[in-house]
């Protein structure tokens, strides 16, 4: 157990890098012509995972948090493990069907149990595809321009994953099939690839255009979907948070609920700072970025007020079912939860102290965990979890004092 006084949070923290803009931009450059310079990568499990997947068709040089990344002939055997991590099993998946040779991509841990079989079936129509347990193998081969149909409503990291697999191509269009999940990352994709050159056009199809060139040094923005959590503990203990780094598109909404919700929050292109209470309840649709409903949920558990959560499905296919590791967090906080059409009904405020929580092996619950035994003290089963995203954050979250 690892235990945490309930107390003020506050100081000044650097956001830690964005955890998806990193690994797009690690895998456009291993595909991109010319060198690339990626600067500001954490050594999380899943940016890792990332070096590992691009590795037998790059250079890679390592200087302290940058990374210069350069294409080279790819190996034609090629095996390495993407750990736990969905993105990059989906996108190496994805795009190793393009690159001749043979690619075994080992999986593990919470990801056995993550849906892929719906990309394997649209990949078996352009190579041969075997899933085996812990391991999906690819015969590549050089593709022409494609088209194909992919479910749209259980991870957005399909689509991105053949967007990559276009673009290293001669092309394609990918064209979505039921409700668009966590639509943002696809736009995300579609912006990192532009970056490099590539046309993308998102309509009713997804078309992707190839022949991807680097644009030299890219900074990683910030992730507030996991800097968010210190910013809830700050505003409900009463502290103030200043948290340093660029927001992308894809956590910028965070704001904006933060503010709805009563919060004082401000960002400056630079500098992300929230204090004051939080007052009121919030009704929200995170369909499009589902990364966001725990911070926002922590949020609305210490209101006196319902808030509504909805577009939360997909959530059940995370690191943890999200839909109940969410709930049992509030409910261990005594707080009411409701899981109804889609959507999180939440009522605050807590109503116990000193609570044991459980990480459930999913690292945005362990800092969700984490935030909440600030709140009301309380400790934590597991914090390895945490490594997959933003290994630092404990010692964020161990106190102030660190930053004094
Ligand atoms: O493309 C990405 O980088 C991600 C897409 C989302 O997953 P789904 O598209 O599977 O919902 C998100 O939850 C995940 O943390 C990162
Ligand atoms: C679901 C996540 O990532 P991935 O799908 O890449 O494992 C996440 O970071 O919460």
């Amino acid at each position: 157990m690892y235990c945490l006084e309930a107390g003020r949070l506050e100081g000044r923290f650097a956001m830690p890098p964005s955890k998806p803009m990193a690994q797009r931009l690690l895998l456009a450059s291993a595909l991109a012509e010319g060198e690339t310079v990626v600067r500001g990568v954490e050594w999380s499990d899943d940016a890792v995972a990332m070096l590992r997947a691009i590795q037998p068709i790059s250079v890679l040089r390592v200087r302290g948090s940058d990374v210069v990344v350069s294409r080279r002939e790819p190996d034609f055997f090629r095996a390495f493990s993407v750990g736990e991590s969905g993105f990059t099993l989906r996108t190496a998946v994805a795009l190793y069907a393009g690159v001749p040779g043979v690619t075994a991509v080992y999986f593990g841990g919470t990801l056995r149990g993550r849906p892929i079989d719906d990309l394997i079936a649209v990949l078996r129509k352009l190579t041969e595809v075997v899933k085996l347990p812990g391991a999906v193998v690819i015969r590549g081969r050089r593709l022409g321009r494609f088209r194909v149909e992919v479910r749209a409503d259980v991870s957005s990291q399909y689509i991105s994953g053949l967007m990559f697999l276009a673009a290293a191509g001669e092309g394609g269009v990918i064209t979505p099939v039921g409700e668009r999940k966590s639509w943002s990352f696809v736009e995300a994709t579609a912006d990192v690839l532009r970056l490099f050159g590539a046309k993308v056009e998102l309509g009713d199809g997804v078309a992707v255009d190839g022949g991807l060139r680097s644009p030299g040094e890219v900074d990683v923005p910030g992730d507030f979907s996991l800097a968010s959590y210190l910013a809830v503990a700050a505003v409900a203990t009463g502290g103030e948070v200043e948290l340093t780094g660029r927001l992308t598109k894809l956590d910028a909404t965070l704001v904006d609920i933060f503010r709805a919700m009563g919060a004082d929050v401000s960002y400056d292109g630079h500098v992300v700072k929230a204090r004051g209470a939080f007052t009121k309840g919030v009704e929200v649709d995170l369909g499009g970025n589902p990364d966001l409903v725990m911070p926002v949920a922590l949020a609305a558990a210490v209101v006196d007020d319902v808030s509504t959560i909805r577009g939360v499905e997909h959530l059940r296919f995370k690191e943890s079912d999200r839909i109940a590791t969410v709930a049992d967090i509030l409910e261990r906080l005594g707080v009411e939860v409701q899981y109804r059409d889609g959507a999180l009904h939440i009522r605050g405020p807590p109503r116990r102290r000193g609570v044991e929580f459980k990480t459930h092996g999913d690292h945005r619950i362990g800092l969700m965990a984490l935030a909440a035994s600030r709140i009301v003290g309380g400790c934590v089963d597991d914090i390895g979890p945490v490594a997959k995203s933003w290994p630092s954050a404990v010692l964020y979250f161990a106190a102030g004092e660190i930053n004094k």
